[in-house]
């Protein structure tokens, strides 16, 4: 299944008004539903769209019901509203959150040979794995790491770890002693995830768990700095795994040598192990300073760098023309942008029980979750 699915999705056009948000245009749709750049009162959001279909699970309130989690952390999108409509007299769920610039993979694939500088790649590195960070500290795993579930979001100089809709909490309420537990692995839970970028244990279909989200990050990030991963080109998930397996520590010759140190931290964890997230983002301090890496530089795509100009200042122009094309196309959107091969798995329940620090950050973000009517 790729991850543009047969599944119905509501279709808006520009300059609709859906729930008080006018309709700028499409940005792109996914397995479960479209995202549309939308604005109110002057300000800019992104508003996400799910058909409710008895039958199947709602990833969107899924998703909702992570993102609120996240509130506290900078790097998730904020919430505005989420609620459920009807609309062409079929039930609808909408989100309305930040809207983000471009989708890393997209920025990646404008840059010569595909592939970011070190300085850019390292700190872009470096900022998902805290998102990762602060999502499992709020007992979140997100079972679909990549380039293209990552927004570059420039006010904040961040980018953004979206699609939550298969995230699953990996934590649970152990009823003996009122204290937070891991969960204990599924036996057969299906597979979750994309086939280029996920660990071995999902494509073995094992339950997954924090290490998971951080193999999907590992492989990411080599193709941050390199533009390319050895299986790139191979559609077949068994024969993806089995790359995997045998590549070992040659998948990082060409990557700073801090990157092979954090694989090693990663391999040797187990289902229910805590990544040692400071040892690695003390290893990224090391690189930043064996390769002179300035944290306050421009990012590759920024103004000030060597490859704006030629790489994304005049490519601005066409890439709305091209956008404003695919916005009336669902099917080019995902082909052109959503390359990887995504099998999707049962979906993620919601947890019965709220964890510790779910509860924490909800509290937190009570005044918000007033808006909220899902
Ligand atoms: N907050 C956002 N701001 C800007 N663009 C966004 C935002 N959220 C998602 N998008 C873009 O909207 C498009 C569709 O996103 P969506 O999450 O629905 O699907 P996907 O990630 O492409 O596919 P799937 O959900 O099947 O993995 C993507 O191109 C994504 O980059």
């Amino acid at each position: 299944m790729s991850s543009s699915s047969s599944c119905a999705k509501p279709e808006f056009r520009a300059g609709q008004i859906v729930s008080g948000f006018e309709v700028v245009k499409k940005l792109g749709s996914g397995g479960f539903g479209a995202v549309y750049h939308v604005k109110k009162n002057g300000m800019e959001m992104a508003l996400k769209t799910e058909f409710i279909d008895e039958e199947e699970d709602e990833t969107l309130k899924n998703e909702v019901h992570m993102l609120r989690l996240m509130q506290w952390s900078p790097a998730f999108c904020r919430l505005y509203t989420a609620k459920r409509l009807t609309w062409n007299s079929q039930p609808v769920n909408i989100m309305v959150m930040t809207l983000c610039n471009r989708p890393l993979s997209r920025l990646r694939r404008m840059m010569p040979d595909r592939h970011f500088t070190k300085s850019t790649a390292a700190r872009l590195s470096v900022q998902l794995l805290e998102a990762l960070r602060d999502l499992h500290i709020s007992g979140i795993i997100h079972r679909d790491v990549k380039g293209s579930n990552c927004g570059w979001h420039a006010p904040t100089r961040r980018i953004l770890l979206f699609d939550l809709g298969f995230s699953r909490k990996y934590l649970e309420l152990n009823p003996e002693n009122s204290k937070m537990r891991h969960r204990v692995a599924r036996k057969d839970p299906g597979f979750m995830g994309t086939s280029k970028y996920c660990s071995v244990y999902a494509h073995d279909e094992l339950d997954q768990g924090r290490r998971d989200d951080l193999w999907a990050w590992l492989y990411s990030t080599v193709e941050f700095f390199l533009g390319t991963l050895p299986w790139t080109n191979e559609e077949k998930s068994i024969l993806v795994s089995n790359m995997k397996k045998r590549v070992g520590k040659k998948l990082f010759f060409k990557c700073p040598r801090e990157i092979a140190l954090m694989y090693e931290h990663i391999r040797q964890l187990k289902f229910d192990s805590s990544p040692d997230y400071q040892m690695m983002l003390d290893l990224y301090k090391q690189m930043y300073s064996r390769l002179d890496i300035d944290e306050s530089d421009p990012f590759d795509f920024e103004e000030g760098s060597e490859f704006y100009e030629q790489h994304f200042r005049h490519k601005t122009d066409s890439e709305i023309e091209m956008e404003s094309e695919l916005a009336t196309s669902d099917e080019l959107a995902s082909t052109n942008f959503s390359k990887e091969i995504v099998t999707m798995g049962s979906k993620s329940e919601t947890s019965e029980e709220e964890n510790k620090l779910g509860r924490l950050a909800a509290g937190f973000n009570r005044a918000i979750n007033r808006l909220i009517s899902f």
